[in-house]
């Protein structure tokens, strides 16, 4: 620690003055007062100083500075960005929104006056406890600054990070020591200060105050943000040895671990070639925010991301974020698949994404955004969940390996949509739409036999399984989320979790066994004439796709829908409209159902499988659920709301 061992002061201290005062609520840091100004003209804000600015001999609140106290008491919606603390509250405000194409809510951005004009906090302005990333004592500050800028104030020049060839990879393809490292390594060491409070006493009532440093995701135009704020700190607790930077910092990760060591593995051509600076711009900084040690391996080839997961060392990471499409974490969770440890892979890590890809379903239904800063955001908060995946057989792959699948299957419309387009891919997603009119308009059918294992058959079925499964997941949450308690103190997570066994892999119904005596054939006069076939196992498909709506993280099932391609355009054109409200599973001409299991023998020459968005050969697939096997990281412990329940 570069910081001489502090003694109490008082609030008469002139410097101490500058500093805006704050408290802890149950939702965040809450602004109680504003600094005043020094005697020689200074704010404790350095906003105001390096971004505005502001000169004190004009600014208006110095003419009156005590007018900052009370013009200025707004109260900010706290709950509505607080992701950790109110699952309850938080579907409630939200249930009538859907994702919009930054994945944020429109609310979120306008609500918090961070700062007024003249670059102080408001009274009352509530820093909300999912915004903050981590808290520090601090004794010499220089209050509010900018860490994405270029010249941060709180920054000694000589740790300057020097700039290295990012690419540099070793033969793993991770990333050598650069810059990233070394802004990594400046950021760990700011950490001398972490434990050490500074106390200050405030000589007219008597209370504590710490000076204390917060990172804090501030939302700038789409994206979110790190910043630094400087707030002198007082808390109230029954004990005087309480450590007020833990206690924030235990608030702030209620649900998440601390300090999440991640592995990024970038596809550098995903999202049309932009997945690697998408990265560093936007989920970088709030990672290194977080201080989450990270690694970075640049896929080299087709099907890299299946051998660096294959060979990853378990004990170094906790998280493995895809920073790329849905091909990515397909790969490295069948990666995981085939190591003999895979039962311990499947425990130690959790597979996530930062969505830089074209196709990003992963993170819309897990991080509920398709926007890379605010997916990063959910990933250092977020809670590690199970999710079910499917176990996918062929003849010509099983014997080796089946494959593992967590997003969907399709055959017909669909799949062919979304391969044979491949060839238009810098169309983007629109390559996907103009496939599907093209295949419906000439009414293409895909004959095909297919057998399921029901979990439940009808519409109303399926409505009361997702009831049923919805209210269990909120029950297990609520006692989750209240069990903070016992949660262990290093890690801030709860120890005894759901643990995958190798006995779990061990498939219910083997290719080789054939179809089981239960399982139903589905009616010839619709498989002879099948337009789409598709099962999934998340809601959306794409940002504005909601393909399955009563899609469940871990219930056990897979969603089936299935459509005629006799349905008359007229027909067929409303409900792809549907897509994007998921009420298209409620129209009469598409089949929804929940299936533990199906089997699918294709009766044409040529068309192709797709599995997660890769293309799979023309022959008998056999795909079966297997639960729980798979930790994520969701927010809030969901799936983002589909509103299915009110469909
Ligand atoms: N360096 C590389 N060279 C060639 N292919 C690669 C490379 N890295 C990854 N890939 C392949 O790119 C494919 C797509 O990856 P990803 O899902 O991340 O991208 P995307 O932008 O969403 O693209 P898509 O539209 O294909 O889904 C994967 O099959 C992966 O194996």
């Amino acid at each position: 620690m570069d910081l001489p061992p502090s003694s109490p002061k008082t609030l008469s201290s002139i410097k101490d003055r500058s500093f805006n005062r704050a408290t802890l609520t149950d939702d965040g840091i809450m602004i109680t007062s504003q600094g005043h100004c020094t005697a020689d003209g200074e704010c404790g804000d350095l906003q105001s100083k390096h971004f505005h600015g502001c000169n004190h001999s004009t600014g208006s609140f110095q003419s009156s500075p005590s007018s900052c106290f009370e013009t200025t008491s707004l109260i900010s919606c706290v709950t509505c960005l607080s992701d950790n603390n109110s699952v309850e509250h938080r579907n409630r405000r939200h249930s009538n929104h859907s994702i919009d194409t930054a994945g944020l809510l429109n609310e979120d951005l306008d609500e918090i006056p961070y700062s007024s004009v003249n670059g102080k906090l408001m009274v009352n302005t509530v820093i909300p406890y999912g915004r903050i990333l981590y808290a520090k004592y601090l004794e010499n500050p220089n209050g509010y600054t900018d860490n994405s800028g270029p010249a941060s104030p709180n920054r000694s020049t000589d740790n300057t990070p020097q700039s290295k060839d990012p690419d540099a990879v070793n033969v793993h393809g991770l990333q050598t020591k650069s810059d990233d490292d070394l802004i990594e390594e400046q950021l760990l060491n700011d950490d001398d200060n972490r434990d050490t409070p500074v106390t200050t006493t405030n000589a007219e009532d008597g209370e504590s105050y710490h000076l204390i440093e917060i990172t804090f995701a501030k939302p700038r135009r789409h994206d979110v943000v790190p910043k630094r704020l400087t707030l002198l700190i007082s808390h109230f607790s029954s004990s005087p040895e309480t450590n007020v930077v833990e206690e924030i910092m235990r608030r702030s990760y209620k649900n998440a671990k601390i300090n999440r060591s991640v592995l990024v593995i970038i596809n550098p051509h995903g999202g049309q070639g932009k997945a690697k600076k998408l990265f560093m711009t936007k989920c970088r900084p709030i990672l290194l925010a977080s201080r989450c040690p990270i690694e970075i391996a640049y896929t080299k080839y087709g099907r890299h991301a299946v051998d660096i997961a294959r060979e990853v060392d378990l004990n170094k990471y906790d998280t493995i974020a895809c920073a790329s499409g849905d091909g990515i974490p397909y790969e490295v969770i069948n990666g995981l698949y085939q190591r003999k440890d895979r039962a311990a892979a499947f425990n130690k890590l959790s597979i996530t994404q930062l969505p830089c890809g074209s196709g990003n379903a992963m993170s819309v239904t897990c991080h509920w955004t398709s926007n890379p800063s605010y997916a990063a955001l959910s990933l250092v908060k977020s809670v590690e969940s199970r999710i079910d995946l499917m176990c996918c057989s062929q003849p010509s792959y099983c014997k080796e390996f089946s494959r593992l699948s967590f997003l969907s299957q399709c055959y017909g419309i669909i799949a062919e949509s979304d391969i044979n387009t491949e060839f238009i891919r810098w169309l983007g997603p629109t390559r996907f739409e103009l496939g599907v009119a093209f295949n419906i308009i000439q009414r293409k059918k895909y004959p095909c036999d297919v057998w399921v294992k029901y979990v439940a058959k009808s519409k109303d079925d399926v409505k009361v399984h997702y009831l049923e499964q919805k209210k269990k997941t909120r029950t297990e949450l609520e006692a989750y989320f209240d069990d903070n308690s016992q949660l262990e103190e290093t890690t801030n997570t709860r120890v005894s979790d759901y643990e995958t066994t190798e006995e779990d892999f061990k498939l219910k119904f083997p290719l080789e066994d054939g179809v089981p005596d239960d399982w139903e054939k589905l009616d010839s006069s619709l498989t002879d004439n099948l337009g789409i076939f598709y099962t999934g196992k998340m809601p959306y498909m794409a940002a504005d796709a909601k393909f399955f709506p009563a899609a469940l993280p871990n219930d056990g099932a897979m969603d089936l829908m299935v459509t005629d391609a006799r349905t008359p355009v007229t027909r067929i054109a409303p409900i792809l409209l549907a897509l994007d409200k998921g009420t298209h599973v409620l129209q009469p001409e598409v089949i929804h159902t929940k299936i533990l299991a199906y089997k699918i023998i294709p009766r044409v020459q040529s068309s192709l499988f797709s599995v997660d968005g890769e293309r799979f050969p023309l022959e008998p697939l056999q795909v079966e659920v297997l639960p729980k096997i798979c930790k994520t990281l969701l927010r809030n412990g969901t799936y983002v709301d589909t509103e299915f329940e009110t469909m």
